[in-house]
C-alpha cells in the first residue's frame, strides 16, 4: 500500500491534497451530524432517543459509532439518518451544525461548498422553514467570513415521500429561493423503485419557478437508465453518484457529450456496499472516458471521514499522478455553481499546487 507523508510535497502527501483547492459539491448538512453531537443535542433539545431495548445502538455514543460502521445498504443508513434529525429543533441548532461544517471544510483545504438539506424531515416535526434556512445560512455566511469559503445552499426533495410533498415544499420555498437564501434544487434518499420521472412535476415547478440550478441523487444503487431519466426527463445539470452510469455506453456518451459533472463519494460507497472497495469505485474508468467527476463525502459523520480523508483514501487506492489531480480538481471547479471569474482564480491557484509538486 501507498504510504501517505505528512510535509512533503509528492502528490503522495496529504500536504499536497490539502493545498489544493478543493470544492465539496455532496454534502447533506445532516450528514455531518455525529453520533456526540446527536447525544449532546438530543440533552440539551429534551429529545428522547429510541430505547436501547428498540435499537441497541443508542446504548452510547460509541455502540452507535460502531453501528455506523456496518450499514448494509442505503436504506440501512437512511433510518439511522432521518431520525438523527429530531434533535435540530432550532435556528441556533442548524447555524450550529452548518457552522461546524465550515471549520472541518477549512481544515482540509475546501475553498468553496455546496451544500445539502433535507427541508421536508424537519418541517414533518414542526420545524419551521425560516429557522431551516435562516439558521444554515447564518452558520454558512459565517464560515464564509471566518475562512473565505464560499457556498451554495441547495434544497434536496425526498424520494420516499410522496410527489405531492416535494411539491408542496417547493411552494414554501419559492420566496428563499427568490431571496437567494437557497441557490439549487436537488433530489435525494432511496432510490430503488423511485425512478426520477416519478419527480418530473416538481422540476417541471422548479424551470417555471426560474431555478436555475438543478442536480439529482441517481446511479447510486439504481440503475444506469435513471441517470438517463435525470438528465433527459428532469433536465438537472448535474449528477450526485452516478456511478453505475458505467453500465451502460449510451449513458457514459451522454455525461461526455453534457460535460456533466458527477459528484461522486467514495466513502460513502464503500460503507453503503454500492461497491466493495475504494479500488472498485470507477474513478480511473471515468478518467480514461472521460466523463467529469468531482470526490465529495456526502455524509461524513457516518461515513468515516470529511473531504480530505476521501482524497487520502483515494490517493492510496489509485496512485494518481499530479495531471490526474489536475483534471479531477480542475473539473470540480469548472463543474461549481461560482461565478466564472472566481473560477479562473481556483484554476490559477490549482496550476501552481501542481507546478510546486515534485
Ligand atoms: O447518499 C445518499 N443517497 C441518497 N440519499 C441520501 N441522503 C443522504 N445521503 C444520501
Ligand atoms: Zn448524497
Amino acid at each position: 500500500m501507498t504510504r501517505i507523508h505528512e510535509h512533503d510535497h509528492t502528490p503522495h502527501s496529504v500536504d499536497f491534497l490539502r493545498a489544493l483547492p478543493k470544492c465539496e459539491h455532496h454534502l447533506h448538512i445532516e450528514g455531518s451530524l455525529s453520533p456526540a453531537l446527536l447525544f449532546r443535542l438530543a440533552a440539551h433539545n429534551a429529545i428522547t432517543l429510541p430505547s436501547h431495548a428498540v435499537d441497541v445502538a443508542y446504548a452510547s455514543i460509541e455502540a452507535l459509532e460502531a453501528r455506523y460502521r456496518s450499514f448494509t445498504s442505503l436504506d440501512d443508513f437512511l433510518d439511522y439518518y432521518n431520525r438523527a434529525s429530531a434533535v435540530l429543533i432550532t435556528r441556533a441548532d442548524f447555524e450550529a451544525l452548518a457552522y461546524e461544517y465550515m471549520k472541518k471544510a477549512h481544515a482540509d483545504g475546501i475553498v468553496h461548498a455546496e451544500i445539502s438539506f433535507d427541508l421536508q424531515t424537519h418541517t414533518a416535526r414542526g420545524v419551521s422553514i425560516d429557522d431551516v434556512v435562516h439558521g444554515l445560512n447564518d452558520g454558512l455566511n459565517k464560515g464564509r467570513t471566518d475562512f473565505g469559503i464560499s457556498f451554495r445552499l441547495i434544497m434536496c426533495i425526498l424520494r420516499h415521500l410522496p410527489v405531492s410533498s416535494s411539491v408542496g415544499h417547493m411552494h414554501l420555498a419559492k420566496p428563499f429561493f427568490d431571496a437567494g437564501l437557497i441557490f439549487g434544487l436537488g433530489m435525494c434518499s432511496t432510490e430503488k423503485s423511485q425512478p426520477p420521472t416519478k419527480f418530473r412535476p416538481v422540476f417541471d415547478l422548479a424551470r417555471e419557478f426560474g431555478i436555475g440550478h438543478l442536480t439529482a441523487h441517481a446511479g447510486e444503487e439504481g440503475p444506469a437508465d435513471y441517470v438517463r431519466q435525470a438528465l433527459e426527463e428532469l433536465g438537472v445539470h448535474r449528477i450526485d453518484h452516478g456511478v453505475r452510469s458505467l453500465e451502460e455506453d449510451e449513458v457514459v456518451d451522454m455525461l461526455v457529450k453534457r460535460e456533466t459533472l458527477l459528484t461522486v463519494c467514495p466513502l460513502s460507497n464503500v460503507c453503503l456496499q454500492v461497491k466493495p472497495r475504494l479500488e472498485d469505485v470507477p474513478l480511473r474508468e471515468l478518467l480514461e472516458r472521460g466523463v467529469r467527476f468531482s470526490l465529495n463525502s456526502d455524509d461524513p459523520a457516518y461515513f468515516g471521514g470529511y473531504l480530505l480523508e476521501n482524497y487520502v483514501q483515494v490517493q492510496r487506492a489509485f496512485d494518481f499522478a499530479p495531471s490526474d489531480w489536475r483534471t479531477i480538481v480542475a473539473n470540480g471547479i469548472e463543474g461549481s455553481w461560482m461565478p466564472d471569474e472566481q473560477k479562473e482564480k481556483l484554476i490559477e491557484r490549482l496550476d501552481a499546487v501542481i507546478g510546486a509538486c515534485k
